[in-house]
């Protein structure tokens, strides 16, 4: 595998020849979603312009050409996350889509009045709603981890939630606010050990770092294509496939089913039964192109690269006095920081970053318990992915003080 090359991945992705406001665009919310390669756009293009048709179905050559694409992406998305067997590999809409998709179908199936849901503060909303109405259609008891401090868990604290009564743990890989990397793979065993399952949300962690399910040893696995560099519109549930085989569909028509009676229909195999509908084809053959372009670079390349780009972020803006990070340190963080300027409402800062190209996200984040364990009404955060640079976040610090300035000045 070639080094790292910042300019050469610069170069693949044309969004950021952009100017806004008259700047060059510094492009530093890739949480939100991550911009895309030409390799990704192009095989996209190609798709349609050569392959397009129906999957499943057809049995002329075009059909086959889609189905083989499809399918082809859901191999790659298999080994991408060294699921065990490709019918693990159920594509979504997104994390959102894949999350509700467990907790109505296994949720409703063995969550019983009395039971336990445990998860946690820090949680995305598609990681925390869907499992607040599951505990209110079941009468369950949603429970939350306590977090310490710096926004990370102690699995003591992990250890003592979790309770023989659990049925259900599910937990951020890594938290799109404070940055927390958290120990799925230890939280798992903690809830194995008291017959719970483990639900892990990897929208922000799948993008950046290696993820092996099987290592992991997690139940059930979500994650967005656009977040790594892939088209808006698809995602990946992966389910182990004793599971999966157990649970009813969500979404009922075609291409899922077996055999349809006039009173009742019986479902097809794995992983079609989740699959109802003409499926996402165009975007899982682009989740392919994604998949082989952060390939191609090489997942420890990816998380070395945006861990010094962090670090760096993190000492330069702890440098701006009134200016508040929260999470944890830059060694425990993936690679975004979330902070307040003291005076500056988050909205204004990031209106006044935009005035010099920059992008960041200011709000809750779909995260509003946690900016409740916080004390804030919202927040700014800069996120970093691979194509940014050192000089972009020298031009966010000069920003970030040339818009201090500006609002605390005494007329
Ligand atoms: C940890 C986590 N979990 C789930 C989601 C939802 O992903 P979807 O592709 O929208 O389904 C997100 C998306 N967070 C974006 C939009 S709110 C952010 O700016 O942080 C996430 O970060």
């Amino acid at each position: 595998m070639a080094p790292f090359d910042i300019n050469k991945v610069k170069a693949d992705f044309p969004i950021l020849n952009e100017t806004v406001n008259g700047q060059p665009l510094v492009y530093l919310d890739s949480s939100a979603t991550s911009q895309k390669p030409v390799q990704v756009i192009d095989r996209i293009n190609q798709y349609y312009n050569h392959e397009n048709a129906n999957v499943h179905r057809g049995v002329h050559t075009l059909g086959t050409r889609a189905t083989d694409g499809y399918e082809g992406a859901r191999e790659a998305a298999r080994r991408f996350i060294n699921a065990q067997y490709f019918e693990e590999v159920i594509f979504t809409r997104g994390t959102t889509t894949a999350i509700n998709t467990v907790a109505h179908s296994y949720g409703d199936m063995v969550v019983e009045e009395g039971d336990e849901i445990v998860i946690t503060q820090m949680e995305h909303h598609a990681n925390l709603v869907p499992w607040q109405q599951l505990a209110k259609r079941r009468k369950a008891v949603l429970k939350y981890i306590p977090m310490q401090e710096d926004g990370t868990l102690d699995l003591r604290d992990v250890e003592a939630t979790i309770t023989d009564r659990t049925k259900i743990v599910s937990v951020a890989h890594v938290s799109n606010v404070l940055g927390t990397i958290n120990d799925i793979k230890a939280i798992a065993k903690l809830a194995h050990d008291k017959g719970a399952i483990m639900v892990s949300d990897g929208a922000q962690a799948v993008p950046h770092m290696t993820v092996d399910v099987q290592d992991l040893d997690v139940d059930f696995y979500a994650f967005s294509g656009h977040k790594m560099v892939g088209p808006t519109g698809i995602g990946v549930l992966y389910g182990r496939k004793s599971l999966l085989n157990k649970m009813e569909p969500i979404e009922y028509g075609g291409d899922m089913i077996d055999f349809v009676g006039l009173q009742d229909s019986t479902w097809t195999e794995l992983p079609t039964k989740f699959e109802a509908g003409t499926p996402l084809i165009a975007e899982a053959i682009g989740l392919h192109a994604a998949i082989d372009y952060l390939e191609s670079i090489g997942l420890d390349e990816v998380l070395k690269y945006e861990h010094e780009l962090t670090s760096y972020a993190y000492d330069k803006m702890s440098e701006i006095e009134g200016l508040e990070i929260y999470g944890p340190g830059p060694d425990k963080r993936a690679g975004l920081i979330t902070f307040n300027l003291a005076g500056v409402h988050p909205h204004d800062l990031a209106t006044a970053l935009d005035s010099d190209g920059i992008a960041i996200r200011a709000g809750h984040h779909c995260a509003q318990p946690l900016m409740k364990w916080l004390n804030q009404s919202s927040t700014a955060r800069a996120s970093f992915y691979i194509y940014n640079t050192k000089e972009e976040i020298d031009l966010l610090v000069d920003s970030l003080k040339k818009t201090k300035e500006f609002f605390s000045y005494e007329f």
